[in-house]
Order: structure tokens, then sequence, then C-alpha cells
């Protein structure tokens, strides 16, 4: 079966092992060491039959597919498919994402986050490297800890479900908000959904935040929403930045009213001097919670099974979703 590899080439070594890259130059017709982010620059498209992609790889629109007539497979190693155009269903193409594999490091990211904003371990760690002096933790932070806590969760998304299912071993109150999530699904996950993010603000000690960037979730952690907070909870977000409306946060946040853990912002890098940057109750973080490091290599174990079984003639046993550029529909009314 003719493939290729298209995705950001200094990425290949770390994300498929010698093991990997064996098996797949053993069931396919590729050459491991040839990736491309662009189709124009992969040799005999017109007969490649399965394409595996990854991080880096320029969009595939309905004049890429048309260049690609003999394409069956896109079995790509990253999460998000917004890439792919949604002619790519239509044409009967099988499409499979490791959107799961990569959702584990990015809920254990946030498992610590949680932990660490609830004993204040970020703003105390400044406050000690500052003063240099020890201060008895009960008269720096009474409140502090997670026994006894409310986390609320926006999105009951893959990240958002194994988020939820690490904190079943904490003794804290879990609330969910997510539009489509059914009372079903929030009583097999053991939390109490909410109809409202606001209701959801004004419960939560942490808000953290795992819901797609749509056109009906940009924004929707308002100024509201923000106002709706407890004094001295926290918001984490491991999502996207668009999801909140990040001046009202930098407002709260010079207040210091809030308190914030970012791994994503609006843009993904901020211009030199942004307050975000400096704030004393902001934990910023580059972007690092998905797979990084060791972790790529979970991916690309994940994809070549999954190449594995489409070369068998099986079903992926991680398929994407039909549509890419809007992944959630309309909320049911
Ligand atoms: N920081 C990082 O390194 C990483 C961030 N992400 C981001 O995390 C976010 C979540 O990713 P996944 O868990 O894979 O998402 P997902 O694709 O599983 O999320 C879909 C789910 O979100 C929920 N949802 C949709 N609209 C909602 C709304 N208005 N309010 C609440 N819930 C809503 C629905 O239940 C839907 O099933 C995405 O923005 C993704 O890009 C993903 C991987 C790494
Ligand atoms: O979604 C993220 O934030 C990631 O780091 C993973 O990116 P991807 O969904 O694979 O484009």
């Amino acid at each position: 079966m003719k493939a290729a590899l298209l995705m950001d080439p200094t990425l290949v070594p770390f994300v498929f092992g010698e093991q990997e890259a064996l098996r797949l130059a053993e069931i396919l017709d590729i050459d491991m060491t040839d990736a491309a982010t662009c189709l124009d620059e992969l040799r005999d498209a017109a007969h490649l039959e399965l394409l595996l992609t990854g991080w880096g790889v320029v969009r595939l629109g309905a004049e890429q597919l048309d260049a690609l007539p003999a394409l069956r497979a896109v079995v790509h190693w990253g999460g998000g498919i917004g890439f792919l155009d949604e002619a790519a269903s239509a044409r009967g193409i099988r499409v499979s994402t490791a959107r799961a594999a990569n959702a584990i490091p990015v809920a254990e990211f946030t498992q610590a986050m949680i932990t660490l904003a609830a004993k204040d371990a970020f703003w105390l760690s400044r406050r000690y490297g500052a003063e240099q002096r020890f201060v008895p933790r009960e008269v720096a932070a009474p409140r502090a800890g997670l026994y006894r806590t409310t986390i609320g969760i926006v999105g009951a998304s893959a990240i958002g479900t194994l988020v939820i299912e690490k904190l079943a071993a904490s003794d804290v109150s879990v609330l969910l908000y997510d539009p489509y999530a059914t009372p079903a699904t929030a009583a097999a996950l053991g939390v109490e959904l909410v109809d409202g993010l606001g209701e959801l603000a004004r419960r939560s000690d942490i808000l953290s935040i795992h819901a797609p960037e749509t056109s009906a979730t940009i924004g929707m952690i308002s100024r509201d929403v923000l106002a709706a907070l407890r004094d001295g909870a926290t918001v984490i977000n491991t999502a996207r930045g668009a999801l909140i409306d990040q001046d009202a946060l930098v407002t709260e946040l010079r207040a210091g009213r809030l308190r914030a853990v970012l791994d994503v912002t609006e843009p993904d890098v901020l211009e030199p001097g942004h307050p975000l940057y400096s704030l004393p109750n902001v934990f910023l973080t580059p972007h690092l919670a998905g797979s990084m490091g060791v972790e790529l290599r979970r991916l690309g174990e994940a994809a070549t099974a999954e190449v594995e079984r489409f070369v068998a003639g099986e079903p992926f046993a991680h398929p994407a979703p039909p549509t890419t550029s809007s992944p959630t529909p309309a909320p049911p009314s």
C-alpha cells in the first residue's frame, strides 16, 4: 500500500521509534526518512493510498484531495484534524486521530495544576522567594488545600472526562458544565451537572476549562462568568486561549481577585511585556500540557497500531468524527 508522511520532518524520530519505523516500512510502501509538510512536496501523490499525518501539516483542502484520487485513509498521530477538508469523509476517506492518546498528558498536567493551585503552591513559592523567610502555612494560606473544595469542569470532553476520573481519588466535589452532556453521563462520572456557566462559576473554587474552540465557545468564559467566580478562585486553562475574555481576566488578576494557571493564551505567544507574563497570581506555561518529549512516542505507537488495523482490513480503534472545520454542532435546544 503506497503511503507517505505528511508532518514536520524534524519530529519524525521523536514520534516514531526504531520499532515503529521498521514496522511501518514493513507493512507499507513508505519512505520513513522522507516527510513533507505540504502535498506539493510529496512524490507520486496520485498513487498514495494512505497518509500518515502529524503536527505541521499544511491544510488538505478539496483541491489537494483532488490530487489524491487513490487516497483511502488518513492516520493522524496528532489531536485536532482541522487541517483536513470536510470533503474527505464524503469521499469515503477513513480518518483516525490520536486525540484520545493526546488527552492523557493534558489530564495529568491539569490534575497537577489543580493540586498545586489548591495548595497555593505557585503563589507561596513566589512569596517565599521574594521574602526569603518562612511564613507559617496556617498564616500564609489558611484556606489552602484540596480537601472539600469544589472543582468546576467545563466540558466532558476527552480531556475533561479524564480529569474528572483522576479527581475521583480526592476528597473534592466536582461540578460539570457541558450543554451536550446528559444526566446519565454525569451520573456515570459521579459529578453534578449544572445548567449554566454562571452557576458553575459561583460554586467553584477552581474552574478548569476543557471545551474545544468553536464559534460557540469563543469568549464563553466571559466578563460575567469571571465576575461570578468566588474571591480567590483559580481559573485553569489548558484548552484554548480564545475561550476566555482575556482582557476581563487581566482586569480581575490585576485587582488580585482571581488567580490563573494558563497553558494557552490568545494568541498562543503573547506580545513582549504582556501583563500575563508578570502578574504574581498567574502561572503561565508555554502550551506544554499535551504530548511532549517521550510522550510523543505514545502518539507514534497509537498511529502505528491504527495503520496495522487498516492494512489488516479492520476498523480504526480511534476514528475521527466526520466533520473537521466545526467539530461541535449547535447545542441541543
Ligand atoms: N494544552 C494542550 O497542550 C492541549 C490542548 N488541547 C485542547 O483541549 C481542548 C479539549 O480537547 P478534547 O478533550 O480533545 O476535546 P473534545 O474534542 O473531546 O471535546 C468535545 C467535547 O467538548 C464538549 N463541549 C463542546 N462544546 C462545549 C461547550 N460549549 N461547553 C462545554 N463543553 C462543550 C462536548 O461534550 C464535546 O463532546 C481543545 O481545545 C484542545 O485543542 C488538546 C490537546 C493538548
Ligand atoms: O491541541 C493542542 O493544544 C495540542 O497541543 C495538540 O495539538 P493538535 O490538537 O494535535 O493540533
